[in-house]
């Protein structure tokens, strides 16, 4: 782990159900190799996976069973380590390089940027030499400038200790928001290729195994889970996915399943397989070479299981039967001092300013006191787009509006470092503007936005561009609302939080009082509670729940007026500009026509040359300014 992160804190936990064929799975990394340096749960670092992994592979050998590692994509953006650095993933490539992933591939995030697919072609690739797959996407090589597949299409390869023949595939969803220098092919094209056809058709294979830059619940893992099953009735199929930020794991059928491993180097995902055939099927743990599966174990079928682990030294020390002193490798070792040595030199610990409470993404209700989104909205873009020259030097008043996805991650009381400016916003759009539109047609864009009517249909035929691109990923797969009041200890503890809720001007939600009962759980530390298709026991620690709330696709805020003042009600604006967030801008455009405001990109201009990132910074810079270079 890194110097300055936390200490896990013990917990129950749940053993890892090792077999036949073990996988360990990361996903949705972001760039947050170093781990989380405010949250204790999830402290460990790449240095720590490099230990542990190697532990896990000499276990496999050492009893017969096989291992292996895969990462479904979107490694860079979202933390100091990758976006902080000049160019960008500077540090980055070399230290994931520097554990041994067997199946790799690509997310939408490494596409977004022509820049950081050509980084994927000049680094990840040859980093990971045949680990590296790409079914569905082609880039123009920066070299010659031909169009070409990334890395190849599928492989075809037997596990080492048990002989298991794996055919498989890494795929991207259907991404539409690439740069042109890729080209990502839709999935159900991609099934239609000869090559695909005919690598499906192969008879000679133990366990087809899809891994991608894909929901585990989505319309692309659907097609090719039909698509393999059709012409092959009883293979075993493995899905690993990503993209939606989640654990989940979901049964296709008794013979397919899918894991997907959360977000954030939180999660190291863990999914193992009994029964499979394989050319040298030793029980594991035997030590005879004639002890072989019987028929019995594989006519039955292969048995999947689950584990989602929290990336922490406790749960890694416990999984790999180590300790503080046999637990890191010298690989490991070093793998942290290099991720030590980048923040260092990136300064990424250096103090922007210190926030006086949390503020939440989707761990408090919308609005509220605790909601990051309520504090962009009525603090953070107010004061912010009031320096636009547009309100600042013209007089002009305005709506700006942004997605909820534009922001990734919470804010924690405590210092607001460089390295937060990246997990809170790491995105470079700026904001552009329409001027002058009526008022009247103006304040109805955010209700089109937030509502589930045609403009998202027509967003979709006309750009491909899909509704679930302005929510937070978490919020894809649509989870149940869950609408409960903050938990306090005691009605005392509720005076600070009422304080701050009426000094931001929020409606006052009352705190529910917490009524203990049950004495074991109450000492449980709260974190994921994931519930899938196998039940609620995947997490290795048991947890109390943590509540998720939805919140809109869009919030918005006036500038340089005020609609809910009633002494301003005659005084509203007949005009304002609309401005936005540049990633919401097809959807502007659309929403603003429906409404009878017909503009083109042409007729939009600069708003603030800013992005997110900056303008959270600099207000956090002002309003929360540290004392002496340090929090309290
Ligand atoms: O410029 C951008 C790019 C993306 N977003 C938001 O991020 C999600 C996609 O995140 P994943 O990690 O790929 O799942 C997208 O839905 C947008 O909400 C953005 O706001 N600005």
């Amino acid at each position: 782990a890194q110097p300055e992160a936390p200490q896990p804190i013990a917990a129950p936990l749940r053993e890892l159900p090792w077999a036949q064929l073990n996988f360990l799975h990361t996903t949705d990394t972001h760039g947050w190799h170093g781990g989380h340096l405010q949250e204790p749960s999830f402290s460990g670092d790449w240095g720590d996976y490099v230990s542990f992994a190697k532990h896990m592979r000499d276990k496999a050998d050492a009893d017969g069973s096989d291992l292996l590692l895969i990462d479904t994509g979107d490694r860079i953006e979202g933390n100091g380590l990758y976006d902080a650095s000049e160019p960008k993933g500077q540090y980055a490539y070399d230290i994931v390089k520097q554990q041994q992933i067997d199946l790799i591939c690509t997310g939408n995030h490494e596409l977004y940027k022509a820049n950081s697919s050509e980084d994927e072609f000049y680094f990840t690739v040859p980093n990971f030499k045949d680990g590296y797959l790409a079914s569905n996407l082609d880039i123009y090589n920066p070299d010659n400038g031909k169009l070409e597949p990334l890395a190849p299409r599928y492989k075809k390869f037997t596990t080492k200790n048990q002989g298991i023949r794996i055919l498989t595939f890494g795929f991207l969803f259907d991404f539409q928001g690439n740069a042109n220098n890729t080209v990502v092919h839709m999935v159900e094209d991609t099934t239609k290729e000869d090559w695909f056809q005919e690598a499906i058709r192969d008879r000679d294979v133990d366990l087809i195994l899809v891994f991608g830059h894909v929901a585990i619940r989505s319309k692309e893992y659907d097609h090719l889970f039909k698509t393999i099953r059709s012409v092959q009735w009883d293979t075993p199929i493995a899905f690993f996915g990503g993209h939606t930020h989640i654990r989940d794991y979901k049964t296709y059928d008794s013979k397919a399943a899918a894991l997907e491993s959360g977000r954030y180097m939180e999660t190291i995902g863990f999914m193992s397989i009994s029964g499979l055939h394989g050319t040298k099927s030793k029980k594991p743990n035997s030590t005879s070479e004639t002890d072989i599966y019987d028929d019995q174990t594989l006519i039955k079928g292969p048995k999947f299981a689950r584990r989602y682990i929290d990336n922490n030294l406790f749960s890694l020390y416990h999984h790999s039967g180590k300790n503080d002193s046999t637990f890191p490798t010298e690989h490991g070792k070093n793998t942290s001092i290099m991720i030590s040595k980048a923040r260092h030199k990136l300064e990424l610990d250096s103090i922007r300013g210190c926030a006086p409470q949390d503020f939440f993404l989707n761990r408090a209700p919308y609005p509220h006191a605790s909601s990051i989104l309520s504090l962009l909205e009525l603090n953070i873009l107010p004061d912010s787009m009031a320096k636009a020259p547009r309100v600042d030097k013209e007089d002009k008043k305005a709506i700006v509006l942004t997605n909820t996805g534009a922001i990734r991650f919470d804010i924690f009381k405590g210092p607001y470092t460089h390295d937060t400016e990246y997990l809170v916003s790491p995105f470079t759009s700026g904001f552009r503007y329409v001027p002058d539109v009526p008022y009247d047609k103006a304040k109805r864009v955010i209700d089109l936005m937030n509502n589930e009517g045609p403009l998202f249909d027509d967003i979709a035929k006309l750009t491909g561009l899909e509704k679930w691109m302005l929510l937070p990923p978490e919020q894809y797969q649509g989870r149940k609302d869950v609408h409960i009041e903050p938990v306090v200890e005691s009605e005392s503890d509720t005076q600070g939080w009422l304080d701050t809720i009426k000094s931001m001007g929020q409606t006052i939600l009352r705190p529910v009082i917490a009524k203990y009962g049950d004495k074991k759980k109450d000492k449980l530390i709260p974190g994921y509670t994931t519930q899938d298709d196998l039940g609620n026991d995947g997490d290795d620690t048991v947890h109390s729940r943590i509540a998720f709330y939805n919140v809109p696709n869009c919030i918005q805020s006036p500038i340089g007026f005020n609609p809910s003042d009633e002494d301003d009600k005659p005084k509203e604006p007949e005009v304002v500009d609309v401005a936005y967030n540049e990633f919401i801008e097809a959807w502007v455009l659309l929403a603003l026509k429906y409404l009878g405001h017909d503009v083109k990109q042409e007729d939009t201009a600069v708003f603030m040359q800013k992005t997110m990132t900056d303008i959270l910074t600099e207000w956090v810079q002002e309003a929360w300014p540290p004392k002496k270079g340090k929090c309290g």
